[in-house]
């Protein structure tokens, strides 16, 4: 049996699935499954034999210190950057290795919250959020038009922000409408680096609320790079480490928290308390009471 699952407690799926022939409960669905990944970059080594699954439904954290390889692991599941050793498979498939049409009908099935929200700034938002349906170039513009209203007042926009432009818009609106255009197909998996990153506390504060009330409705698959610790403790049902190139611990904050890596150390230093799963429930449940402000 692997180390990994020593640390997180969860068998990785192959594992599981041998387990669930005799048991006869049900294995997690793999959505992306990490295969003893090594990225090396520019000469330069970035991860050693990563290994880890993503279940169907769950939010995991990536953290790590700053260079640790956390957003070139997104990057590689998303098929951007290609692993020196190892393979990334996601909903089944190994990206190298896809056919044109078969990596675009993949490739619907998830969206992406980049860290700087990468709007067009030459585009309203009406136009940011209509580009992945005007790319099918199969969809009349009326229903196109229908789509982005309903998704613009999904992430709590006006119809009217459709005009303006991204310079005019405030940072919790960048974000809104970056996630609009990353749920405009509907995927079942939501990719978000540093989702909270430049917002104030309030907006911050805001835009978990509403990542996690668009998770449930959606019934999203999420994957997120973060630094923001409240972030964490607000959506994450396990968090992954990288350190020292490698993947130092996986598995429940309550779980994670307690591994002696400098790291985790600093990382959740003055949080440990908060880490117990009754202590997350409450401060979840305190915070998704509260009603979602405007941007
Ligand atoms: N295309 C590239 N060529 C060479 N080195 C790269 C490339 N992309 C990233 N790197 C290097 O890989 C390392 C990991 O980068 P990455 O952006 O994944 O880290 P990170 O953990 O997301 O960092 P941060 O928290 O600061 O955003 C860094 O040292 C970075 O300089």
């Amino acid at each position: 049996m692997s180390g990994l699952m020593d640390r997180t407690g969860v068998p990785p799926a192959h594992v599981a699935a041998e387990a669930d022939a005799g048991t006869g409960v049900k294995a997690p669905e793999v959505v992306i499954a990490v295969r003893d990944v090594g990225t090396v970059l520019g000469g330069v080594r970035i991860h050693k034999h990563l290994d880890l699954d993503v279940y169907a439904g769950e939010v995991l954290g990536i953290i790590g210190g700053s260079g640790s390889g956390k957003t070139t692991l997104l990057r590689l599941m998303l098929g951007l950057e290609r692993p020196t050793e190892g393979e990334v498979l996601i909903f089944g498939h190994k990206l190298g290795n896809c056919q044109a049409t078969d990596l675009a009908q993949v490739r619907h099935r998830w969206g992406v919250l980049f860290q700087q929200g990468a709007l067009f700034s030459a585009l309203s938002v009406f136009d940011n959020v209509a580009l992945p349906l005007r790319e099918l170039k199969s969809l009349p513009d009326d229903l196109i038009a229908e789509l982005v209203m309903q998704k613009l007042q999904q992430v709590g926009l006006k119809v009217e922000d459709g005009i303006k432009m991204p310079a005019e818009l405030s940072g919790g609106m960048i974000k809104r409408v970056s996630l609009a255009r990353a749920l405009i197909m509907d995927p079942q998996l939501l990719f978000l680096d540093e989702p909270t990153a430049g917002l104030d506390p309030a907006s911050s504060k805001n835009f978990v609320q509403l990542i996690e009330s668009l998770k449930r409705e959606m019934d999203l698959t999420v994957v997120m790079v973060t630094h923001d610790v409240d972030t964490l403790f607000a959506l994450v049902d396990r968090v992954a480490v990288l350190a020292d190139q490698r993947l130092a611990a996986i598995g429940s904050l309550e779980e994670v928290v307690r591994q002696p890596h400098p790291f985790i150390r600093n990382f959740f230093l003055g949080h440990v308390q908060r880490c117990a799963v009754d202590n997350l429930r409450s401060y979840r449940d305190e915070l998704h009471q509260r009603d979602a402000m405007p941007a």
